[in-house]
């Protein structure tokens, strides 16, 4: 009786009159007749793939099976003892894994709910994994919604899971033998296996993308660090090389996702990725999305590679954050291979350099290549005690301290900064400063403990990447079509930079909000900006203001106190009697 109706309701859907039915179950069925020759009087018994078959399908998808594996034990778990069994089918329909009660493999074995049993659409008839992966979305295939007579008693819901690309690769599957009249009773079991399915895709962009950046998305602060929604992996540009599925929802309808540079669609950019990453309060690391939402951002910074043990091993080249700091300039590419190897180590580092060279942009991309968990950032001028106690007891175990400039530190502060690293011996203090060491007026006692070696950084004037770095900056701020004309090229190269990277970045932030068109021209630069306080005729103003204090006068201006001492001299200045 119920194989008569359920016959004639195909018929009327072949007929194209409405049903009732999920448009995709209509849809099946008609490709079930009209396709495959179906019939669905007759009653196939499940296609099982042959021993060497499936030895060739498991082979196949053994890097799924093995991305799964955690995924579906613990969803197993959740569903224990409710009578589910579990199936992942690769994108053929083959259930290549399989998690069912030892106490009906028999039933579940006869009903094709088991290793080798193919499900596709074209031999099952419809059903959940086969209209999974013609659909490509989640779909439950409740009971007589199956096309076949032999599987009307079943109700298999079905998610799908895509690689990296965007492609269907894996089918997760979770059916009962038997199970209550109403589809609705399957609402749980969908939610279930399309957590498990995103899940999947998270663990398997997670294992190839260890040398990119993942930027991982979620709409609830709590949730991001644990179970994010979505993930987009990015290579040093910030264009996306991978996604899970979920990610789709973040790019505008139908346009293509690999390949877009993620400050297209969201309010941040490669090098915002640093302020997402562990160490920040998770209620701060906010992106703007496109449509005017937001989400909480987790990004992950690559790993570097590690070196062979062996001497005698190739160098690779530099990876991972530090590599993004310089274009090929060799003076950068020893400074940075230190500082890789000193990234592994506890030694407190002084980084110098001229203002706006990149001082604090390394020190932070050292602690992120150290995967130090906090960080802590201090600016040591006008730094009290009370302050620098209170930034500290915000971390907890081992912490990164970036003091900057930490030529501008009082006294007092320098005192107390001394018991704090005797006191808390996890914390790794990382300083800059814009004089050379020998000129630092530090006690001796703190200068030891800042100061384990020290990493020298060029002005950007003695830069061989200039060029890169100029590039870079520019991609950053502007769509590919913009660019430089020769002129403006070497125009730029020519300048010397006093304020170095900084100034690069002011100049070309300037540029971009003033010139029209699409190639920057020498006229549309505009013109450097000497500062007239770092002039001889002001020298004398500055002494004065700074009492004669030859290092606070060099912190002033900018350079180290044998050059204001060179230039009094130069000059013929006396201090006042
Ligand atoms: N390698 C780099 N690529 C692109 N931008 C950079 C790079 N290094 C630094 N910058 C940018 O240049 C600016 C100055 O960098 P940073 O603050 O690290 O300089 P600093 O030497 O610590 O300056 P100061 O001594 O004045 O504190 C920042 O806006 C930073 O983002």
């Amino acid at each position: 009786m119920q194989t008569r109706q359920h016959v004639e309701e195909i018929e009327r859907v072949l007929d194209g009159a409405p049903t009732g039915r999920d448009t995709f179950v209509s849809a099946s069925w008609r490709r079930c007749v009209e396709l495959y020759g179906m019939d669905p009087l007759r009653s196939d018994p499940a296609h099982i793939v042959t021993e060497t078959e499936l030895k060739a399908h498991r082979k196949q998808a053994e890097w799924m099976i093995a991305a799964a594996r955690s995924g579906l034990q613990s969803l197993f778990r959740q569903v224990a003892g409710q009578n589910y069994v579990l199936l992942l089918t690769d994108a053929q329909g083959v259930c290549v894994d399989f998690f069912g009660d030892d106490l009906f493999l028999d039933d579940l074995r006869g009903a094709g709910l088991y290793l080798g049993s193919n499900w596709s659409e074209e031999l099952a008839g419809t059903c959940g994994v086969g209209a999974c992966i013609v659909t490509e979305e989640p779909v439950t295939v409740h009971q007589s919604d199956h096309f076949g007579n032999a599987h009307t008693t079943l109700s298999c819901t079905a998610a799908p899971i895509f690689d990296s690309l965007g492609k269907l690769t894996a089918v997760l599957d979770i059916s009962l033998l038997r199970s209550p009249a109403a589809k609705s009773s399957q609402n749980l079991a969908m939610n279930l296996v399309t957590n498990a399915a995103r899940r999947v895709e998270m663990a398997n962009l997670m294992a190839e993308s260890r040398r990119d950046w993942v930027l991982r998305l979620s709409s609830s602060p709590e949730f991001l660090d644990v179970d994010p929604e979505a993930a987009v992996r990015l290579d040093g540009s910030g264009k996306v090389i991978g996604y899970t599925r979920d990610a789709r929802k973040l790019f505008p309808d139908g346009a293509p996702i690999l390949g877009r540079r993620i400050d297209e669609v969201m309010g941040v950019s490669v090098d915002d990725l640093p302020d997402l990453m562990r160490n920040r309060p998770t209620e701060e690391r906010i992106v703007e999305m496109g449509d005017g939402g937001a989400l909480f951002g987790h990004a992950i910074a690559p790993e570097s590679p590690r070196r062979a043990l062996s001497p005698m091993a190739p160098q690779k080249p530099l990876g991972g954050v530090l590599a993004g700091l310089a274009g090929g300039d060799p003076g950068m590419g020893r400074l940075l291979e230190k500082a890789e190897k000193l990234s592994r180590t506890q030694v407190p580092l002084l980084i110098t350099g001229e203002t706006g060279c990149g001082k604090c942009r390394l020190a932070r991309a050292i602690h992120m290549a150290g995967q130090t968990a906090g960080f802590v950032t201090v600016n040591c001028a006008g730094l009290t005690s009370d302050g620098l106690r209170a930034a500290c007891d915000k971390t907890t175990g081992a912490t990164t301290l970036l003091l900057r400039r930490v030529e501008n530190m009082t006294e007092e502060a320098a005192h107390s900064l001394a018991s704090l690293l005797d006191e808390r011996s996890d914390i790794r203090p990382l300083s800059t400063c814009c004089l050379d060491p020998a000129d630092l007026d530090l006690p001796s006692s703190l200068f030891h403990r800042l100061c384990g070696t020290v990493l020298a950084m060029p002005p950007l004037r003695q830069r061989q990447d200039l060029s890169w770095l100029i590039d870079r900056l520019l991609r950053r701020r502007a769509p590919d079509e913009i660019r430089l004309s020769p002129s403006a090229r070497v125009n730029l190269l020519g300048r010397s930079w006093p304020g170095n990277l900084r100034e690069l970045e002011h100049v070309l932030d300037v540029t971009l909000a003033l010139s029209d068109g699409s190639v920057i021209d020498l006229p549309d630069l505009p013109a450097p900006i000497e500062s007239a306080t770092r002039g001889e005729e002001s020298l004398e103003e500055t002494l004065e203001a700074c009492d004669w204090n030859m290092s606070q006068a060099a912190r002033r201006l900018g350079v180290n106190r044998s050059t204001i001492l060179r230039r009094i001299r130069k000059s013929g200045l006396k201090p006042p009697s």
